[in-house]
């Protein structure tokens, strides 16, 4: 066996390394990366939680910067090996202008490509979405498909919009040259609606079910399949991409990948309800209690508020119209290319993603009284 000190050599930049995602990103790697010499965590806002991560052997460096700022990437970027890219601005609410979705989802991401280039890191990991993908303006269902699978990606809100455009920067930027003279190796993960612990928006159900005196209204049919995926699978994936793209640049730089495990195709508020249920809440309802109409005009009388207060008071509900022909629309994957292209599996069961993400709801439960 190669000892510890030859082991350890390789340095990995993890932008956005302190969200929901970053923060699994960062403790999988941490874990699974016996090669890890340095892992550098690149957030607009550090969490203090990286303090307990500085006393392993892995040395830990919190550097506090903005993926818009070409120079503070580059100063991030230079001498690693490989570059996670999970930075970005996740906003279908309408809390944040489209220009700065742009500017911190594209030009970020321009940023990181040509820090990569700049310093001569040579491989490049993007945190990417289904949203590439779907659903589309017309709101046509896309059934447990793959990466090949026929659909007419087009889009009109920001997030969507961003998260293209940025996927595609990464993909055209495969092969280009980086100082030394050696190629860039990129690819893209797109995983469809994460869950697990820290994601707010299950907390934020959870705490509206508390409120309305443990009920949750259905609203949107059972029979629509939304694709979610738990998130340390999708970190799992991170961390074997990263690892395997040097050894298999050829098959896997440019490509595509979506993310994915066996959690059970079913609708948003269904799923959600896996572990909500046990949490105590309850779902009221076989059929949507307001007819789909109402939902139409509910979701575009909050569009107007928001334009009438935004001089006052941010009111950022979560529906509008791009949320609900999100919930509303039927949008699955099925695949293995992951597990064919990288040996891909699953690194936690259903049962146990579940299991967690219960516990976790249920942390939340006893934090908040
Ligand atoms: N949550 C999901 O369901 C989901 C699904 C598919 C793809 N994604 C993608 O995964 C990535 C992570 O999403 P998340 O859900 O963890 O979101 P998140 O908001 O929890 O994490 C994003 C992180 O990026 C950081 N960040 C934002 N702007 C920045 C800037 N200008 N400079 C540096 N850091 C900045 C934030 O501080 C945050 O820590 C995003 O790229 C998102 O598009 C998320
Ligand atoms: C009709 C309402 C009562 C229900 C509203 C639910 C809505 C807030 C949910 C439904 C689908 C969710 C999105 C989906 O899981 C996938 C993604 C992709 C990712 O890149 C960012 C998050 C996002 C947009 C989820 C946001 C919350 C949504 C719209």
């Amino acid at each position: 066996m190669a000892d510890s000190a030859q082991a350890q050599k390789l340095v990995y930049l993890v932008t956005g390394g302190c969200g929901f995602l970053g923060e699994h990103v960062v403790r999988m790697l941490l874990q699974q990366e016996p090669q890890l010499r340095e892992l550098r965590i690149f957030d607009l806002h550090l969490g203090p939680w990286l303090e307990e991560l500085k006393t392993g052997p892995v040395q830990v460096t919190a550097i506090q910067g903005d993926v818009t700022q070409a120079h503070e990437v580059a100063a991030a970027v230079a001498g690693a090996h490989v570059v996670i890219h999970t930075a970005g601005l996740v906003d279908v609410f309408g809390k944040t202008s489209p220009e700065t979705i742009h500017e911190v989802n594209v030009q970020g991401t321009r940023n990181v490509i040509e820090a990569c280039v700049q310093t001569g890191t040579r491989f490049l990991v993007y945190t990417s979405s289904m949203e590439v993908v779907g659903p589309n303006v017309k709101g046509q269902p896309f059934y447990r498909g793959n990466e090949n699978t026929p659909y007419e990606a087009v889009h009109r809100h920001p997030y969507p919009c961003s998260k293209a455009l940025a996927e595609q920067l990464v993909l055209e930027a495969n092969g280009r040259k980086v100082l030394g003279g050696l190629p860039l190796v990129t690819c893209a993960l797109r995983p469809t609606g994460i869950y697990g612990e820290g994601h707010q928006i299950m907390r934020d159900f959870y705490h509206q079910g508390l409120r309305l005196g443990g009920r949750l209204f259905r609203a949107i049919p059972a029979s629509v399949e939304h694709g979610r995926v738990y998130v340390g699978n999708v970190a799992w994936m991170h961390v074997l991409v990263a690892r395997e793209l040097e050894h298999r640049a050829a098959l896997m730089g440019g490509q595509v990948y979506f993310c994915y495990d066996n959690s059970p195709y079913k609708s948003y508020e269904d799923f959600n309800m896996e572990f909500l249920g046990p949490c105590g809440l309850r779902l009221v309802g076989t059929h949507p209690l307001l007819p789909y109409w109402l939902l139409v005009f509910l979701a575009a009388l909050n569009v107007l508020l928001q334009w009438l207060l935004r001089p006052l008071l941010l009111y950022a509900p979560l529906l509008n119209p791009y949320t609900l022909a999100m919930a509303n629309t039927t949008f699955t994957v099925s695949t293995d290319k992951a597990r064919r292209h990288f040996g891909y599996e699953p690194l936690f069961s259903w049962e146990e993603s579940r299991t967690r993400t219960i516990r976790w709801v249920q942390a939340v439960e006893g934090s908040a009284q």
